[in-house]
C-alpha cells in the first residue's frame, strides 16, 4: 500500500475516534485512557534504549530520561500543572517524599516535580507490564509485595540503609493504593517507619482533586488543571519508633488540609479508619 493511503487511513481513523469520543463520554474515557497506556508503552520504547546506552543499566540517573519523556504527555490530554513550593525539595541528602495517589495518571504529576536522585516505591505487579515494567526497573523503582507484610517491611528496612548510603530520595504513596474519591484514605505507616529508621526528613507533596476532570465512575476524562504543592520538610532527627504514629497523623492532617484548599473545597468532617467512603481505584487495568 502507498504511504499516502496509509496517512489518509490514519487521519480518517483518528477523526472517527474523535467523533466517537465526543458522542459518548464512556467511549471517550476508554479511548483517552487507552491512549495514555499506549503513550506509556511508546515512551518506554524510547526511554529503554536511551537509558541502556547512556547509563548502562538500572540506576536512578535514568529517572531524568524518563521524566523528560513523561513530561510531554500532559499536552496530549490538555492537562496543566500549577506547582508551588519546589524549593522545599532542596534539602541536603536523602528524604522520604509522600504524596496522595488518585489514578495511574499520577505518573504525569509525579514526573512534573520529581527531584533528582529520587526513586518510587511501587507494587511488584507493575514489573509485569512489559516494556513499561522494564523502564520502571531501569529507573530504580523499588518493588514491594503488598500481599506479604513481612517481605514488604524487609524491603523497606533495606531501603532505609541504602538510601542513606547512596544519597537518594524515596517517593512513597502512603495511601498504598489509588483513590479517586475526592478525599484521602488512611495512611499506611511504612513511609514513616522508613523516615525514622533512616533519620531523614519527610517532604509532603499534595495534588488537588482530579474529580472535576477525571472520574472513572462517571467515565469522565477531560482537560483540566492540577494544583501541586510541595510542603516544607518535616524533620525526624531524634524521633524513635514510638513516634511513627504521631508523625503519620501529622503528615495526614497537614496534607489533607492542603488537599481541600488546593481543590477549592471545604474540608468534610474528618474520617479515619473503617468509616471511609467507597474506594474506587480508577481502572482495573493494573491489578
Ligand atoms: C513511560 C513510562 C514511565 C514509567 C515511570 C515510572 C514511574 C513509577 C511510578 C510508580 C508508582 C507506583 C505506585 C504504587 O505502586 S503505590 C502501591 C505500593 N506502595 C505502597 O503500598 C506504599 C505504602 N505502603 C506502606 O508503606 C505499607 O505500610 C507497607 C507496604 C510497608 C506494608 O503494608 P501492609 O498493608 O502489608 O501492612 P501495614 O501497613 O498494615 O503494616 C503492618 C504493621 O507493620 C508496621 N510497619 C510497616 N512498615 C514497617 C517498617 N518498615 N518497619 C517496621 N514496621 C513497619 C506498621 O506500622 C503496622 O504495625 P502497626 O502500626 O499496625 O502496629
Ligand atoms: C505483557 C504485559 C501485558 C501488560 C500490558 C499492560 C500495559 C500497561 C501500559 C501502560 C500502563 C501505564 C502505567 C503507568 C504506571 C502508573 C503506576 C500506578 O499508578 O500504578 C498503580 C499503583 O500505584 C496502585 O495500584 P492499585 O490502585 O493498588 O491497583
Amino acid at each position: 500500500m502507498e504511504p499516502g493511503w496509509l496517512l489518509w487511513g490514519a487521519a480518517v481513523l483518528l477523526l472517527l475516534l474523535h467523533v466517537l469520543a465526543e458522542l459518548s463520554p464512556a467511549v471517550g474515557f476508554v479511548l483517552r485512557l487507552g491512549w495514555y497506556c499506549l503513550l506509556c508503552v511508546l515512551g518506554s520504547l524510547l526511554a529503554v534504549p536511551a537509558c541502556l546506552l547512556l547509563n548502562g543499566g538500572r540506576t536512578v540517573r535514568n529517572m531524568r530520561i524518563i521524566k523528560n519523556i513523561v513530561k510531554a504527555f500532559k499536552y496530549f490530554f490538555g492537562l496543566k500543572f500549577e506547582v508551588k513550593g519546589l524549593e522545599n525539595f532542596e534539602v541536603e541528602g536523602p528524604a522520604i517524599v509522600v504524596s496522595n495517589h488518585q489514578s495511574i495518571l499520577d505518573m504525569m504529576g509525579l514526573m512534573e516535580v520529581l527531584p533528582d536522585n529520587c526513586v518510587q516505591v511501587g507494587k511488584k505487579e507493575l514489573l509485569y507490564t512489559g516494556i513499561v515494567g522494564l523502564i520502571m526497573y531501569l529507573g530504580g523503582v523499588i518493588f514491594i509485595n503488598r500481599k506479604s507484610t513481612t517481605s514488604a517491611k524487609m524491603v523497606m528496612s533495606e531501603v532505609a540503609k541504602t538510601m542513606v548510603a547512596e544519597n537518594v530520595k524515596v517517593w512513597v504513596y502512603p495511601e498504598g493504593t489509588r483513590n479517586c474519591t475526592g478525599d484521602f484514605l488512611p495512611f499506611k505507616k511504612g513511609a514513616f517507619h522508613l523516615a525514622i529508621q533512616a533519620q531523614v526528613p519527610v517532604i509532603p507533596v499534595v495534588y488537588s482533586s482530579f474529580t472535576s476532570f477525571y472520574n472513572p465512575k462517571t467515565k469522565l476524562f477531560t482537560s483540566g488543571k492540577i494544583k501541586v504543592e510541595i510542603l516544607p520538610p518535616i524533620e525526624t532527627k531524634g524521633l524513635t519508633s514510638d513516634d511513627v504514629s504521631d508523625l503519620t497523623d501529622r503528615c495526614y492532617h497537614t496534607m489533607r488540609e492542603t488537599f481541600f484548599v488546593l481543590s477549592g473545597r471545604p474540608s468534610p468532617s474528618e474520617q479515619w479508619g473503617p468509616d471511609q467512603p467507597d474506594v474506587w481505584c480508577g481502572t482495573a487495568l493494573l491489578v
